[in-house]
């Protein structure tokens, strides 16, 4: 995976600007999935970091679901977690979050230029247009992971997954928190470390199934997904049929109660 070193903010070269993108092109097409390193450099990474610290303790983040899968004739164990991690969504330019919106902006032009550079093979079958809010976790220590799991299943229309690292110095062989991904189909496996001002993108369908690792100290992280046009707007409707389907259903189901007893 060509860790393409990218503080083009910093050196501000266009060269190196379409180097990145080219390698992020390359590795898309070939393993699914790309890394970057040094993508916006230490001063801009550490106001990012500082900014997600003070939302952090500022108690804005919520439990990410937390759904325990206890098995129904195990003893009544605590419920072993499926995920552990802390979200806040950030959207627009919320005050306190403009290093986070940032962030998201640089993102932004990375992905929708390799969109439309030419030869970009698979991502140039795509349409991006679109994106989700900033997903900050946080994953507090003390053994937090996140299970195996795909991020679009079930095409709702997200094609990219844009994941931005802040942890300084961080060593896995003793705080864990290793991102684990298992493209398929295929018998490899990346184990991609979260480390500071670290880019990852990778599909989000079931090409790229992955996991958290348990992680032993604050594991800081900040995802974006981006949508596919077309795949977006066929979930929508999809969804808007299932939705009047069920209204239907209630509907009728009120009617009858209604009706009295032939
Ligand atoms: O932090 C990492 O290295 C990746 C963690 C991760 O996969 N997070 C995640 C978080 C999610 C939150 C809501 C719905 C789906 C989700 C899928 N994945
Ligand atoms: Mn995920």
């Amino acid at each position: 995976i060509g860790l393409a070193d990218a503080s083009f903010m910093g050196s501000g070269s266009e060269r190196r600007y379409e180097d990145l993108c080219r390698n992020i092109i390359s590795d898309m097409n070939q393993y699914g999935l790309s890394v970057v390193d040094d993508f916006l450099g230490m001063e801009t990474g550490l106001k990012i970091l500082n900014e997600v610290r003070s939302m952090y303790n500022a108690g804005a983040f919520q439990d990410g679901q937390v759904v325990t899968n206890q098995t129904p004739d195990a003893p009544a164990v605590r419920g072993d977690k499926i995920r552990g991690d802390k979200i806040k969504w950030v959207g627009g330019n919320e005050p306190g979050c403009s290093n986070v919106w940032y962030l998201t902006n640089q993102i932004d032009s990375v992905v929708y230029r390799v969109n439309t550079m030419k030869d970009n093979g698979i991502l140039g079958n795509y349409h991006i247009r679109e994106r989700t809010r900033a997903m900050v976790a946080c994953y507090p220590g003390s053994g937090t992971h996140y299970v195996m799991h795909v991020d679009n299943p079930q095409k709702d229309g997200r094609v990219i997954t844009a994941i931005y690292y802040l942890n300084i110095n961080w060593d896995a062989r003793e705080s864990g928190g290793i991102l684990r991904i298992r493209p398929t189909p295929g018998t490899t496996v990346a184990d991609i470390e979260p480390k500071f001002d670290r880019l990852i993108f990778f599909w989000s369908d079931i090409r790229n199934p992955h996991e958290v690792q348990p992680a032993h100290r604050t594991r800081y992280a900040i995802t974006v997904w981006y949508f596919d046009a077309k795949e977006r707007e066929e979930a929508l409707i999809r969804a808007k049929l299932e939705n009047s389907k069920t209204n239907n259903l209630a509907a009728q189901a009120q009617a009858q109660q209604a009706e009295p007893d032939s």
